[in-house]
């Protein structure tokens, strides 16, 4: 590793109590140039992080990780935390199959209270073991530290109320606001916290605002600026919203002032009750490119240090959002009903190009799942064709939603589930693994699932006009496939037979058909002529194609890239068993446990889910004593 001119003699935050304040300015630099190093070359959440490198050093000179309870809500900004809490030399390998998580795990660490990955959890699990703590009658603070674009999302406001009503003391929330979410920040909420921090820049400059006024107007312009204050100090105090629910709101708080975060720090520690400290930080502080365009830098794939620029093998064809996005946009150019819905996740969904486009048909309802589903029932109950993008794995807050709202309802919505399926580095709390089991139990919602780029489009023509609840899933990464101009309509519940063979057929999901036709191909050498089906609809089922599947193969095989538990191979089993079929069944997808982090290749390897794998365990499966192949 480099040489450091502080952290090579920092082994832990038990040594930031020695270091002086020119010292820990030196260290933020160091740990600052290590966090851009390892992303550069592993990726990773390098914009947050660089935003919270004082606060975090702060945090660990004022409270005792042994003891005290911090809590970093997503932990997707927690690099500095984990360099400082014993995985210095572990931090190289972040992200990384094998390696550190991007987030912050119980198992990974004692220092890791408590897991996410998902926003606005960090306040109910503080007052959590707040009151764990008060009734076991054990030492220690709980903190919180959420982000502006976290307290958008429900769950924030739970913990707050339920926190003002217990009135516990040992209790901070600090609010770290940089202004932006991944996007920059929507809401109200938004709006009243960048009031309070205008409102700090006029009380900063009232009185050069007063002098400069009395010195061009004399007496008339002095009177001016009084008018002035007394409407400004009417506007509002900050932090009131915070008060009403029983918090004492500090701030706000230059974030990138260890001694000013310590002074306060120290200080909210001797308070009684629930405290929140407003903490203003700058997102990608210290690293030019991302200060100057947090968004893309939120998250970043590997990159060249010196212009930021991500190192992205060529890819001619687009993502599979950009290429949702792109038709979107097309479709919305010739129905105006069509509006589009996303909880915080603009650019990761592809939405760029229609916010633009049609800024009046885009809601970005902030990091707001639940209220982004019953919004949509609500904009097609009166007649709008809402089609709401949601990450599969996000979709999972929204899930009472879609059924109580959407589903009971029977009001169509189109549910565009980005990023479904094993996602790589970002791990247990992102793989969207889930949606085809819980979406499958819930009545009345089509669900599909593309093999390629115009499959997509079409299953997005087809979904908005259907007038259905319709659910289109598909991968992250590259699209695959090509598009034609245009759209056409695919028949609901129809599938499509991509190859004729005999006794073997294969029924695949989404991604998995170009997977399937590999595995055919392997196949073939061992004299194997096998069927692939392009299953798009997990559900309603082609029957049609099912049973006479069913009739002339006798071995089924299913791919998935979803939990095998409830998933499409379990729908196609539970049809052979209803219908007193007794074909052969096996199933590829996501078994019963939650998947690491790492490349997706290397995941689904550890699956057995890379084609010579799938081939490999085929011809096993055909070749057990109980069955016989007519070759
Ligand atoms: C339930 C949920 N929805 C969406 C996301 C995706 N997401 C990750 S970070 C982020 C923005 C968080 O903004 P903020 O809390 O202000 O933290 P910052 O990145 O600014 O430090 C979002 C929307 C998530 N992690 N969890
Ligand atoms: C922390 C978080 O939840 C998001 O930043 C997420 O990591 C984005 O995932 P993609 O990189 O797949 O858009
Ligand atoms: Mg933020």
């Amino acid at each position: 590793m480099k040489e450091f001119r502080v952290l090579d003699r920092v082994e832990d935050f038990r040594d930031l109590k020695d270091l002086s304040e020119e010292e820990l300015k030196l260290l933020a630099q160091d740990i600052r140039e290590y966090i851009i190093d390892v992303t550069s070359k592993n990726g990773g959440h390098i914009g947050p992080s660089l935003g919270v490198v004082e606060l975090t050093i702060a945090l660990l000179r004022a409270f005792n990780p042994e003891v005290d309870r911090i809590i970093w809500d997503i932990g997707h900004q927690a690099y500095s935390y984990k360099i400082l809490t014993g995985r210095k030399e572990q931090f190289k390998t972040l992200r990384q199959y094998g390696g550190i998580s991007g987030f912050l795990k119980i198992k990974e660490s004692p220092y890791d209270h408590f897991g996410a990955g998902h926003s606005s959890t960090s306040i109910s699990a503080a007052l959590g073991m707040r009151v764990a703590k008060d009734l076991l009658k054990k030492e220690g603070y709980t903190i919180a530290v959420i982000g502006d674009g976290a307290m958008t999302a429900g769950q924030a406001f739970e913990g707050l109320n339920h926190a003002g009503w217990l009135d516990p003391s040992k209790f901070i929330v600090i609010l770290n606001d940089n202004q932006m979410s991944i996007s920059p920040n929507v809401g109200a909420i938004y709006t009243y916290f960048n009031k309070i921090i205008t409102n700090e820049v006029y009380q900063r400059s009232r009185q050069k605002l007063k002098d400069v006024l009395k010195k061009v107007f004399g007496e008339s312009g002095a009177k001016f600026a009084r008018k002035l204050e007394e409407y400004a100090k009417g506007l509002f105090t900050p932090g009131v919203i915070f008060e009403e629910l029983g918090f004492t709101y500090v701030g706000t708080i230059d974030g990138h002032s260890i001694t000013d975060l310590e002074q306060t720090l120290n200080n909210v520690k001797k308070m009684r009750g629930p405290i929140l400290v407003h903490v203003i930080t700058q997102k990608g502080k210290g690293y030019k490119p991302a200060e100057e365009n947090p968004t893309p830098f939120h998250g970043i794939s590997p990159f060249d240090k010196i212009t930021g620029v991500p190192i992205k093998k060529s890819v001619e064809k687009p993502s599979w959002s950009k290429a949702f996005g792109e038709a979107l946009v097309e479709l919305a150019e010739k129905d105006e009903k069509i509006v589009a819905i996303t909880p915080a996740m603009r650019e990761g969904s592809g939405l760029t190009e229609f916010s633009e486009r049609f800024p009046d048909r885009f809601f970005d309802v902030g990091i707001a799942e639940q209220h982004a589903a019953t919004f949509a029932a609500a904009l097609s109950k009166e007649g709008m064709k809402p089609v709401a993008s949601f990450y599969s794995t996000f979709l999972q807050r929204a899930y009472d939603q879609v059924v109580h709202d959407i589903a009971i309802q029977g009001l169509p919505v189109v549910l565009a589930i980005d990023r479904a399926g094993i996602v790589g580095e970002d791990g247990p709390t992102h793989h969207g693994v889930f949606d085809i089991s819980f979406l499958r139990s819930v009545p009345d919602i089509v669900i599909s699932a593309p093999k390629d780029w115009q499959e997509l489009r079409d299953l997005l023509y087809t979904a908005v006009n259907s007038g259905k609840i319709f659910a289109i899933r598909y991968p992250r990464g590259t699209v695959t496939g090509d598009k034609k101009e245009g759209f056409s309509e695919i028949k609901i519940g129809s599938w499509e037979k991509i190859s004729e063979g005999r006794d073997i057929a294969i029924l695949a999901v989404g991604k998995y058909v170009q997977r399937a036709v590999q595995v055919k191909e392997l196949l073939k050498k061992y004299g194997y002529n096998v069927t692939v089906i392009n299953a798009r609809f997990i559900r309603p089922m082609d029957i049609e194609i099912l049973d006479e599947t069913l009739r002339t193969h006798k071995y089924i095989i299913t791919m998935e890239d979803g939990s095998l538990n409830g998933g499409f191979g379990s729908a196609v089993g539970e049809y052979i068993l209803d219908n007193s079929y007794t074909n052969a069944l096996l199933r590829f997808g996501i078994p019963d446990r939650f998947i690491g982090h790492g490349k997706i290749e290397l995941l689904e390897r550890d699956l057995g889910l890379l084609p010579e794998q799938m081939a490999e365990k085929i011809k096993e499966f055909i070749s057990q004593e109980n069955y016989k192949v007519v070759g």
